[in-house]
């Protein structure tokens, strides 16, 4: 997921590790998308953090970042993951500070002191809580519940606890600023888990279905460069197919931006004439599919499917009626022949 994201210069913690987004130019806002934005900053202001939940390909990484970017803080950016743990969110003990003294005060004795202890490195949850920046948690339930606990503390109480190895700090009191985005899918998708209820319970869910027509058609063509009457049958047709649940991944959004971007850049005609356009959409919508080798039967089946949408929302332009040139030719002929004999 690109966006306009550049390394903060804040000269404080460790920059690799935080960004400053900018409200990107190709971020579409229709009326929908206006009033979750609205929502979401209404309830971040209010001190509330949020999580963006729904299907894949539906925008909620993308307006996790145009939130933060409204925000105008400094973003640090966490993907779940399975193999989380809460060190990798708060941080651990990495390398050694070594300290040697040598003392030769009186020139005859020369005395020697070294010290070496664990020096303690923050991760991205203590940097964003200490500093005060937005925490984009993007698919967050695909880490462990577990993993997550950590994150009560720092959302009720707004205490992070740090482990026994940072002997310096037990905990630290988290920046009034800081506040956490989090997106996720629904729970039926793989290697997602379930959320715990304390964690639900500190946040405020807003759910973000399939786009609607004009937002897809909209998304499709601002990230494709594609003008909007040909975006238009492109995007119906896959809506179509969408529709029909002859797939096992469903075509989202990105399906759309892939064929638009196709037909800008490959300057292709969007009718089932183009057999180059056909094949895309074919390769595209296609393979949405596992059907195996054996299910050749399902296979033809939805090859046929996505061919009468294709004739239906991409037609030829090979008109198969007289043409009005036919008919003025034909008209041409019976004058000619009300004056001499067909
Ligand atoms: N409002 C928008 N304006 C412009 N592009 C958008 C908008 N919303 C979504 N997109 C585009 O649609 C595609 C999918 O969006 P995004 O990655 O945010 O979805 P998601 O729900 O986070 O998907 P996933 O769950 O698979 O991570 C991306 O290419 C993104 O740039």
């Amino acid at each position: 997921m690109n966006s306009n994201l550049r390394a903060t210069n804040s000269g404080g913690p460790d920059i690799s590790k935080t960004m400053m987004p900018e409200a990107r130019e190709d971020f579409v806002q229709t009326e929908s998308v206006k009033s979750i934005s609205r929502r979401a900053l209404a309830y971040i202001n209010a001190g509330y953090s949020v999580h963006f939940r729904g299907p894949a390909g539906t925008g909620k990484t993308t307006m996790a970042m145009h939130t933060a970017a409204l925000l105008g803080r400094p973003v640090v950016l966490i993907t779940g993951d399975e193999e989380m743990i809460t060190s990798n969110l708060v941080g651990a003990e990495s390398g050694y500070n070594y300290r040697k003294v040598t003392d030769n005060y009186i020139h005859t004795v020369s005395k020697i002191e070294e010290s070496s202890d664990r020096s303690w490195n923050d991760h991205r949850l203590t940097t964003a809580c200490r500093e005060g920046y937005t925490l984009i948690y993007d698919e967050f339930t695909r880490s462990r519940a577990e993993a997550n606990n950590v994150l009560l503390s720092v959302l009720e109480e707004g205490i992070l606890v740090l482990p026994a190895q940072n002997r310096g700090e037990p905990f630290i009191k988290v920046h009034p600023n800081f506040r956490v985005i989090f997106t996720s899918n629904p729970q039926e998708y793989a290697g997602v888990h379930e959320a715990q209820d304390a964690l639900s319970d500190r946040i405020v869910t807003i759910d973000i279905g399939e786009a609607d027509r004009e937002l897809e058609v909209s998304i499709a063509s601002s990230r494709s460069g594609l003008e909007v009457a040909k975006t238009e049958p492109i995007v119906d047709m896959v809506r179509a197919f969408r529709d029909t649940g002859e797939y096992d991944q469903t075509p989202t959004l990105r399906a759309c931006i892939v064929i638009c971007r196709m037909v800008a850049n490959e300057k292709l005609n969007t009718t089932i004439d183009d057999p180059f356009f056909v094949q895309i959409c074919l390769d595209v919508l296609g393979s949405k599919s596992t059907f195996g080798g054996k299910e050749h039967d399902k296979r033809t089946q939805q090859r046929k499917l996505l061919l009468d949408n294709l004739k239906h929302y991409c037609p030829s332009k090979v008109s198969t009626k007289p043409s009005a040139k036919d008919d003025e030719s034909k008209s041409t002929l019976i004058q000619v022949s009300s004056r001499g004999s067909l």
